[in-house]
């Protein structure tokens, strides 16, 4: 067994290297909001003999911000890249021009996703820290904060006195742009955001840093202040999907055929193992009349992927058009009312262990954790089904408590693949282990191939899906009540005390 399960993690790690990891659903982001441009130093032209010349340097941009937004056409956090910088403002020049605004930088996430900042660390406390490894007495620390905040402009002639410096201190301080520290997770609660719905606008992460002030501000021909470098903050981004409906089976026991027969989403299938990679969400209509969006008559099979592809390429040799399989169906008219549409996602086959991260373990998991409905997929072909069904039980209430509770439809797939003794025989198994079950599942036996049986699994689908959507409602109403009355008995905390 557990040499059986090391070839098996060995065979999906290696398919994994093999086509790179196109699926991320977990990832630390470094995000940093960007500099403020330096304020400028700059005397106003005066013809000669007319006195001292005013000065005249503008102010710095401030830098840009990076934002949160999500899209509906991602599902995979792949195109993150692992460190954003908003752009850097530019720095004043003479004349009082002030300096560009950086640009805001915009991270897109797929809905589904959960972001949580698990670290913060400001320029200010880094230097902080150096210093004291450094064992700098106090003076010295003085000259190198004012290193740091104001610029002195070489060419205005002469240095600039600790008294002058000290006065610029000053200013910046009664303005608060003098060292700002960061604030501390308990000062400034961190970053919690579980986006479980399309974002209507950009969520702030992290906020440019103030531009500096041009020397008309210190009132003096050398110094103006530089820009703020804001704080570095680190995102930990999580990935867990959000199909209405999650498909979970062994390898090869037909999920994407299921998909592709539900939804006719052009899943990869293939009889071995590890076919799927990467979680695929479908969408599933339905017609009021029970039938759904398909362009599969009854009956029609399914082809494996390699096969369609080698019937598209003759097309194409001999000349004739070759057409994508149409999403929408030519079999249903206009006159059909739709009555419900609902997301399902086929997700990669689960091992024994992959509770402990054996196979594709975690990554998929994670992404079916979060699907109100969860269907189990099993090949009514092998041997003993009802075993599949025992591991499958066991991984997800060992990933996650309850989990396989809410699994409580059992597809029976390859319904053409056994004769009629030999299927009810097995059936009959697995409604005796079900039965012993604390909770009522259904069992639907049906040949994704050749797209039969499938009418049963839509409607027990719809029943589910319309019945959880209801559940998610109650629920919402009761926080909200919870919330109102949160705030009233809160309201009484607050009253005065005479
Ligand atoms: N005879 C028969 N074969 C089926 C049926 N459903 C799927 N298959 C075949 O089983 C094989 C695996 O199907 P897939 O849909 O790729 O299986 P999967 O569960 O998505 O597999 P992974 O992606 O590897 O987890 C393919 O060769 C399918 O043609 C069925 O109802 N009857
Ligand atoms: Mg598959």
């Amino acid at each position: 067994m557990a040499g059986e399960l090391r070839r098996r993690k060995r065979k999906a790690d290696s398919k994994r290297r093999q086509y790179g990891n196109t699926f991320v659903d977990h990832l630390l982001v470094t995000v940093r909001g960007g500099k403020g441009g330096s304020g400028a130093c700059a005397l106003q032209a005066t013809l000669k003999g007319s006195g001292p010349s005013a000065p005249c340097g503008g102010n710095g941009g401030s830098g840009g911000s990076v934002y949160l937004t999500t899209s509906p056409s991602l599902s995979s956090l792949t195109t993150l890249k692992k460190r954003v910088i908003g752009g850097q403002g530019s720095s004043g020049s003479g004349a009082f021009k002030h300096g560009r605004r950086g640009e805001d930088v915009l991270i897109t996430v797929p809905v589904g996703t959960i972001v949580r900042e698990i670290r913060r660390e400001g320029e200010e406390e880094r230097t902080v820290r150096e210093e004291n490894d450094l064992g700098l007495n106090d003076e010295e620390k003085g000259k190198r904060k004012w290193q740091r905040w104001i610029v002195t402009h070489p060419s205005a002639g002469g240095e600039v006195s600790p008294e002058e410096y000290k006065d610029a201190e000053d200013l910046l301080r009664r303005e608060q742009r003098w060292n700002i520290l960061t604030p501390t997770f308990d000062e400034v609660p961190p970053i919690e955001m579980d986006i479980d719905q399309p974002l209507v606008e950009p969520v702030l992460l992290a906020k440019g840093g103030l531009g500096g002030l041009g020397n008309p501000f210190f009132n003096s021909p050398r110094v103006s202040s530089k820009g703020f470098l804001p704080p570095t903050q680190t995102f930990e981004f999580e990935l867990k999907l959000l199909a209405d409906v999650g498909l979970v089976g062994f390898p090869n026991s037909g999920k994407s055929t299921i998909l592709r027969c539900l939804t006719g989403k052009q899943a990869e299938i293939a009889g071995y193992q590890f076919t799927t990679l990467n979680p695929q969400i479908g969408v599933v209509r339905v017609y009021d009349d029970g039938g759904w969006v398909s362009n599969l008559e009854e009956g029609e099979e399914v082809e494996e992927s390699w096969i369609r592809r080698e019937k598209e390429e003759i097309a194409r040799l001999l000349g004739e058009q070759v057409f994508p399989d149409p999403q929408l169906p030519q079999k249903k008219t206009q006159r059909e009312v739709e009555r419900i549409r609902f997301s399902i996602s086929d997700n990669p086959g689960l091992l024994p262990l992959a509770s402990e991260n054996v196979g594709l373990g975690h990554s998929f998991l994670r992404s079916i954790e979060r699907s109100p409905v969860l269907v189990y997929v099993l090949d009514l072909g092998k041997t003993s089904p009802v075993e599949d069904l025992k591991v499958l039980k066991h991984e997800l209430e060992s990933y996650k408590e309850g989990l396989s509770e809410r699994a409580n439809v059992v597809v029976l797939n390859k319904g053409d693949t056994v004769d009629e003794d030999e299927g009810k025989e097995k059936i009959k198994e697995i409604e005796k282990y079900l039965n012993g079950q604390e909770k009522e599942s259904e069992v639907i036996v049906l040949s994704g191939k050749y797209n039969l049986g499938v009418q049963n699994l839509v409607n027990t689908l719809v029943e589910k899906v319309e019945l959880a959507r209801e559940e998610r409602k109650r629920g919402l109403k009761e926080k909200e009540r919870l919330k109102d009355s949160a705030k009233k008995s809160s309201s009484f905390g607050l009253r005065r005390m005479e």
